[in-house]
Formats: structure tokens, sequence, C-alpha cells
């Protein structure tokens, strides 16, 4: 079965796919970065004994069609209520088709959340040319509704973290409009780039710039208070000298090893802020 509607305007329905097709190669952008510490990437598995590129490559292809359907779901909508529903049925659809691609490990939970909210928000109407912090702005409002009719009683690690260090997770990253995205991400990969860094090493240093100061729920679940803040210390140096070296990401690489952390909510939102960065660049 086609998943666009047969009754999806031409022009829409190419928009739709173009938005999903950026936010798939924002995820694979994210997977091929090398080296990334903790994460896997073309070098390692990071702290990961049950992922490999290959592993999440085919994670990330198998939520093309996802990112498709919410496009095509939100296609000039404005945030509501149903729209919510609809997105997060198509969303937690999405969670099992990586289960499934991926014999049932989590390896884009936090990605299909934030780059599915927004590529709906990419494709909202709004009588105005969106920038990043407009698309932030409608995905944020469009996850404050709640998420009635689909929600799990589930006590998820997110949950539990939260709880135990009362720090906020991925859903309070949407509610409050990527802050990590809009005032670390965008502004320091513009800024290396403008320092003349390739665009990987420009990734870099929004990775580790995100990771210097995100409540990574990965990292505490697994780590605890004490990872988080050895991580953050580690990355926050790094990116104050304004020069990453290939060294010093595999000697945090083989701390975060020993340490068993890896920061995949970092991951999801340099992904998000490829995912913004791109749509911006296309404008001119
Ligand atoms: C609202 C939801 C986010 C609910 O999420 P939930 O409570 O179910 O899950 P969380 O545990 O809170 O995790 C969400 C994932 O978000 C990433 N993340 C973590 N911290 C942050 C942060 N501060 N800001 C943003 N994002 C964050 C992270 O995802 C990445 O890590 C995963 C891999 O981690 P790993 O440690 O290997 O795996 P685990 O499963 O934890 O197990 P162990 O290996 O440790 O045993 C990987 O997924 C990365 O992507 C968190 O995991 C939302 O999900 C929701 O409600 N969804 C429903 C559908 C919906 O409404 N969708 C709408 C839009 S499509
Ligand atoms: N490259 C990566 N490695 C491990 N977990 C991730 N979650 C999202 N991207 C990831």
């Amino acid at each position: 079965m086609s998943i666009v509607k047969s009754s999806t305007p031409f022009i829409e329905s190419s928009i739709a796919k173009k938005r999903s097709n950026q936010a798939l190669d924002a995820l694979l952008a994210e997977v091929h970065l090398t080296p990334k510490p903790g994460l896997v990437d073309a070098d390692d598995g990071g702290a990961h004994d049950d992922m490999n590129l290959e592993l999440m490559q085919r994670s990330a292809r198998s939520l093309g069609p996802t990112f498709t359907q919410i496009a095509i779901a939100a296609i000039n909508q404005v945030p509501s209520q149903d729209l919510r529903e609809e997105i997060a049925a198509i969303g937690r659809e999405g969670e099992q088709t990586m289960f499934q691609a991926t014999g049932g490990i989590n390896t884009h939970k936090g990605a299909i959340w934030a780059l599915g909210l927004l590529t709906a928000a990419s494709v909202f109407f709004t009588p105005f040319d969106k920038k990043s912090h407009d698309i932030c702005h409608l995905a944020a409002k469009l996850a404050s509704y709640q998420d009635k009719r689909y929600t799990s009683n589930r006590f998820t690690h997110g949950d539990k973290v939260k709880k135990q260090f009362k720090v906020g997770g991925a859903y309070e990253e949407a509610v409050y409009g990527f802050p990590h995205v809009i005032s670390i991400g965008l502004p320091i990969l513009r800024t290396a780039r403008q320092r003349g860094y390739s665009e990987e090493r420009s990734q870099l240093h929004a990775l580790l710039a995100i990771m210097a100061v995100l409540n990574d729920t990965c990292i505490l679940y697994r780590g605890g208070k004490a990872s988080l803040e050895t991580v953050q210390k580690v990355a926050k140096k790094m990116i104050a000298k304004n020069k990453v070296n290939r060294d010093e990401i595999q000697s945090l690489n083989t701390k975060m090893i020993k340490l068993g952390v890896s920061p995949g909510g970092s991951a999801d939102l340099l992904a998000a802020t490829i995912f913004l960065d791109r749509i911006e660049n296309e404008r001119g």
C-alpha cells in the first residue's frame, strides 16, 4: 500500500516526501559522523556491545516511511489534540518498526520522538516562512498536547532517572522548544563552520557542546550522576579550546566505554540540529 494518501495533492506530497527524506538524511549523517565518543560510528560501537554501524543504518532506513507518514498527516495542519494523537500513533508504530529492524535493540527511540515532531512542524501551515526557532516552537506546541489515546503506563528508563535525579528528558526538551538545539547545537555548528572547520568537524563540535550540558537520560540510567558529570566536564573542556582533536575524542570514547555510558540523547539532538540547519540553508 502506498504511504502517500491518494487524496494528497502532488505538491503537498512532494514537500512531505522531501522533509521525510531530510529527516532520514539527518539520522544517517549523525550515524556516519566519525569519530564520536561513546556512540556507534564507522570506527566502533562506542559503549554499545549490541550495536554497530550496519545496525544503525538499518534502523535509520526503516524509519523513512514513519517520517513520510508523519509529514503527510501534518502537512498544512496546525498543532491540535487530534493531530498529536495521530502523530503519536504513527511514532509508536515507528518504534515497533525500529525494534523489528534491529531485533529488539533500542537504537532510535529518542530520534523518532524529536525528528517526528520536527518533521511535522516543518510542514505545518503558517503564513510565514519558518525559521528553525519557529519550527521548534510549533513542535513544542504539538508535543504539549497530551498523548491521551495511545499513551502506555510503562515505567521507562527515562521516567526512572527523571524521578531519581530530578531532571528533564526527551519530553521536556521538546515541550520547551528544543533549547539544546536552538541555543547550542545550531550556533556552535555555524560558528565552527565560520572558523573554517570541515562539515564533519563542525558537527562534532555541536555534538560535544550538547554533551557538555545535556541531562542525557541514557547516561544517567546506565552510569548515574557521577558518569554524567565526568562526561560533561571533559566535553566542556574540549569545547572551551575551540579545537577538538582526534586523540582527545578517542580518549573520551575509551573513558565512556569503561563507564559503559553512551550519549544517545545528545546524538538525537545532533540529528535534529542537522535537520533544521539543512532546511534553513536550503532557503539560501
Ligand atoms: C515522550 C517520549 C520521549 C517518551 O519517552 P520514554 O519515557 O519512553 O523514554 P525515555 O527513556 O525518556 O527516552 C527517550 C529517549 O530520548 C533520548 N534522550 C535521552 N535524554 C534526552 C534528553 N535530555 N533530551 C532529548 N533526548 C533525550 C534517548 O534516546 C537515545 O538513546 C537511546 C539508546 O539508549 P540506550 O541506553 O542504548 O537504550 P535503553 O533503551 O535506554 O536501554 P539500555 O541499553 O540502557 O538497557 C536511543 O533510543 C536514542 O535515540 C532516550 O532513550 C516519547 O518517546 C513518546 O512518548 N513517544 C510516543 C510516541 C509519540 O508521541 N511520538 C510523537 C512523535 S513521533
Ligand atoms: N550513533 C548512535 N550510537 C548509539 N546510540 C544512538 N542513538 C542515536 N544515535 C546513536
